[in-house]
């Protein structure tokens, strides 16, 4: 499955779609600075699915918000660029700025499809409210477009759910809703954060089926947010791990899930339940992340790292090139470096997906 994935990705020309350099973003936060952002460079490639995965508050959402000017008032962002369509988003200030591009060109999906529908209105008219003003179509040619619409993204009966409002739909139904909202606006790229989260998990599996089909359809660029590396093994064409405000390692799915080199993503793989042996109790991650109202020092990571070296808590990994499509900041990488054994469960996690070494 991935490795068809993967080959499918290597066909494509690999198109720089968005570009992200040395990106700083921070916070004001009662007079004090919080860093949430640190100094993250990312192409993000034409048609791909790039899944964004790492604890709660390591900053994947403050990191997309930022390519649609979406910040909370006391953020902003201190230093880097987001290159996208030929300009840098990075130095937009008005809301007129951010017109073309906030839910035309750059669309985003939510947790919770609540945040985004209106209880009060009928499902059809928010949707064709989207086909309207995006579209530049009125009348019954918008609502044929709107009807079309809720039958792609899989609602049955799309005449009848025009109707009805957000109340009358199951919360799968509610996210299909929304992405239909999202798809009427014709992006280029579709942000998802966290979207299957709230839902059970066969209808998890729908929406990340439907996620798919529209990426294909629309050759839209998806980036999945998740705190679940589980959940994007089949889905994700890359994946990016986030620890602390920075992209520790990146990789091809393959690459991240066979041929892991970071300790924290070796520490989140740990935690996939898929590996637990039966009434065995589930990895969990010692400690807590580093306060990012301070400078960090070293490897984020090191503090709950049982096998962090000297170094690592001194300065700052580089990162070292894994393949040409993989790399991870760890000192572990470097050619001096001790040998160290990796974590029974990554040796599990071998056997479990039958993977083997990638390029
Ligand atoms: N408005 C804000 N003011 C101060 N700090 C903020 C603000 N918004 C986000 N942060 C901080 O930025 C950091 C990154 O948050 P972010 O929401 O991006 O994390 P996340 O990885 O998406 O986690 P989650 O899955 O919980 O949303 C966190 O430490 C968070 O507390």
């Amino acid at each position: 499955m991935l490795e068809n994935l993967n080959k499918e990705l290597n066909k494509k020309d690999k198109e720089i779609i968005l570009s992200v350099s040395d990106l700083v973003i921070k916070f004001d936060l009662r007079g004090k600075d919080l860093t949430a952002i640190r100094k993250i460079s990312l192409d993000l490639y034409k048609g791909e699915n790039l899944a964004i995965v790492g604890e709660s508050g390591s900053g994947k959402s403050v990191f997309t918000k930022s390519f649609m000017g979406l910040l909370d008032k006391n953020g902003w962002i201190d230093n880097g660029s987001i290159n996208f369509d030929n300009k840098n988003l990075a130095k937009f200030e008005t809301e007129k700025d951010w017109l073309d591009v906030r839910g035309g060109k750059i669309a985003m999906i939510f947790q919770d499809p609540m945040t985004a529908l209106n209880p009060l209105k009928k499902i059809g008219m928010q949707v064709q409210e989207a086909v309207e003003l995006h579209q530049k179509i009125k009348g019954e040619k918008a609502k044929e477009i709107t009807l079309k619409l809720l039958e792609d993204v899989g609602i049955p009966f799309p005449k009848k759910r025009y109707n009805q409002y957000p109340h009358e739909f199951s919360g799968g139904m509610r996210q299909r809703v929304v992405i239909a909202i999202a798809m009427a606006c014709k992006p280029e790229v579709l942000i998802c954060d966290e979207p299957t989260t709230a839902l059970d998990v066969t209808i998890q599996a729908q929406i990340l089926n439907l996620i798919k089909d529209m990426q294909k359809k629309y050759s839209l660029t998806v980036v999945f947010i998740t705190h679940d590396l589980g959940v994007v093994a089949n889905v994700a064409d890359r994946i990016a791990v986030m620890y602390a405000g920075d992209i520790i390692e990146i990789g091809k799915s393959e690459e991240i899930f066979y041929n892991p080199q970071h300790p924290y993503t070796w520490a989140l793989l740990s935690s996939l339940p898929q590996l637990g042996e039966k009434g065995e109790d589930l990895y969990a991650i010692d400690g807590t992340p580093p306060s990012l109202f301070k400078e960090i020092k070293g490897d984020a990571f090191a503090p709950r790292n049982p096998r962090a070296l000297k170094i690592d808590f001194i300065k700052r990994p580089p990162y070292f090139e894994v393949s040409k499509t993989h790399k991870a900041r760890t000192w572990l990488l470097h050619p001096d470096a001790p040998k160290v054994e990796l974590p029974s469960a990554i040796k599990k996690l071998h056997e479990h997906f039958g993977g083997g070494k990638s390029e």
